[in-house]
């Protein structure tokens, strides 16, 4: 049965160009609008990639591309403020190699993006339009229409907002819900609060590749990472208090910012002070938390947007990846049994609500991990500071975490039940949902 179904994607970052992937895999139409002119913005950050995705991008013919662009992390140190080195695992990821075939990798966020947007095909790559910034949206029992501040209007059936953090589309579904029952419990237009903030830049590798330092220090923290070509240094600290406002920094605030940071050690023999680059900085504060509605009538949230977590741990993305599978596998089965290709409010409704529940239980242990990581690293207080200082640095404790707490959530993750695929990644610890060996009618 062809499908008249078309979902209009807002935001062409990560999590938005992997729903591009996904719906073109199911055949379902979709146009990403992205409000920036270039997809390809060098801001600076990396992107640590969890075997889960891995898998994912073997699924979307993806793999060997961003394979050659990024680096296997392989060690790790750990500093105080004067340079002592208290910590340092080679072979980190060894134990989630041998569970689970492969180690996280380090990707340059933009380059990583230009790989997702080079691997559609010519007719998908058509529909990924930029300097498309959306300023109105609607949804009704017939469909969803979006404007564009250029006057420009696009209609379908479903908007997926995967439009970050300070979702646009979370703010029109939670305005569209109080003007339709103004007793509607909903949460503020910005639900997360931030308790912590981040600057990071890139430059060209200092040193080896695969190598993740942190040092740590009351309320301050940073974190290095090389990749192939380019290292990141990310710059953490406390905030004076809790805030859920939205803050702009400007080239100012980050150069005085990251002068507080000069003397951090971001390995034996490098500080701060030796690799900040203020051209390819950034900053924001670390917003953090799940919320409480993930759709409303034809609009559903993915990624940032509906979660958000502090970086430390590199699990943002990597859920939001998640996100993209859990929805995809759901409308493109629900298509499939659809009579006449569409699918109306009442099916979405149950579809979302299903959705959110599944995602919503995977995320709170990356959310709680997220949290904890960023917290042990700014010593926030005594219990932090004993584990972080004295029993993290163990490398019992590293292969702890590693099999009997990541293992079995890796394990339970989620792939395209639609897109057959040899399976690229063999561990140890089987996975819950192994690739699916059989061309299932896999276009809607
Ligand atoms: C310093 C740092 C390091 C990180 N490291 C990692 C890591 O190692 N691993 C990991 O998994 N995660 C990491 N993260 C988190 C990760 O960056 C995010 O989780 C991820 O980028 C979320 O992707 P997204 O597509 O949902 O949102 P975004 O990346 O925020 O993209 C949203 C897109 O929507 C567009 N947009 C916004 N509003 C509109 C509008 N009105 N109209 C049209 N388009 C719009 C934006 O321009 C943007 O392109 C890190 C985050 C930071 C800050």
């Amino acid at each position: 049965m062809a499908s008249n179904f078309k979902v209009i994607i807002v935001g062409g970052g990560p999590v938005g160009l992997t729903a591009a992937h996904a719906l073109h895999q199911a055949g379902i139409d979709f146009v990403v609008l992205e409000r920036r002119e270039t997809l390809f913005n060098d801001e600076g950050a990396s992107l640590v990639v969890s075997p889960p995705t891995l898998r994912l991008m073997h699924q979307l013919g993806l793999l060997s591309s961003v394979r050659s662009i990024g680096a296997d992390i392989q060690r790790v140190k750990s500093f105080d403020l004067a340079g002592h080195r208290f910590a340092h695992h080679l072979g980190i990821f060894d134990a989630m190699k041998k569970n689970h075939g492969a180690a996280p990798m380090a990707f340059h966020r933009a380059e990583l993006v230009e790989a997702f947007h080079h691997g559609l095909p010519a007719d998908a790559k058509a529909k990924v339009l930029t300097g498309k910034k959306i300023v109105d949206m609607a949804s009704d029992d017939a469909g969803v229409r979006v404007t564009c501040a250029d006057g420009t209007a696009y209609s379908g059936s479903l908007i997926l907002g995967a439009d970050g953090v300070h979702s646009q589309t979370r703010r029109f579904m939670r305005r569209l819900a109080l003007a339709a029952d103004p007793t509607a419990d909903w949460e503020p237009e910005e639900p997360f609060p931030a308790e912590y903030r981040c600057m990071w830049c890139s430059f060209p590798r200092p040193g080896e590749a695969g190598l993740g330092t942190d040092t740590q220090h009351k309320d301050r923290s940073t974190m290095y990472l090389s990749g192939k070509d380019r290292a990141w240094i990310f710059l953490y600290e406390k905030l004076p208090e809790k805030t859920a406002q939205r803050a702009r920094y400007t080239g100012k605030d980050i150069e005085e910012y990251a002068a507080k940071f000069a003397d951090f050690p971001i390995d034996d023999k490098l500080y701060v002070r030796d690799v900040f680059d203020k051209s390819t900085a950034g900053m924001a504060n670390l917003e953090e938390g799940v919320a409480k509605h993930w759709s409303w009538g034809r609009m559903v949230l993915v990624g940032d947007a509906c979660h958000k977590v502090t970086p430390n741990a590199g699990r943002g993305y990597n859920n939001g990846a998640q996100d993209v599978v859990a929805l995809a596998n759901r409308l493109q089965g629900a298509l499939r049994s659809s009579a006449d290709g569409t699918l109306d409010n009442a099916t979405l409704a149950g579809l979302f609500d299903d959705y959110q529940r599944t995602r919503t239980e995977a995320m709170q242990s990356d959310a709680s991990i997220s949290a904890h990581v960023t917290r042990l690293h700014a010593w926030s207080n005594t219990l932090y500071y004993i584990f972080a200082r004295h029993i993290a640095p163990w490398g019992f404790v590293q292969r702890y975490i590693q099999n009997q707490l990541s293992a079995p959530q890796i394990a339970k993750s989620l792939i395209l039940d639609y897109v057959p695929a040899e399976e690229p990644l063999k561990g140890s610890v089987p996975w819950e949902h192994p690739m699916p060996s059989v061309p299932l009618s896999n276009k809607v």
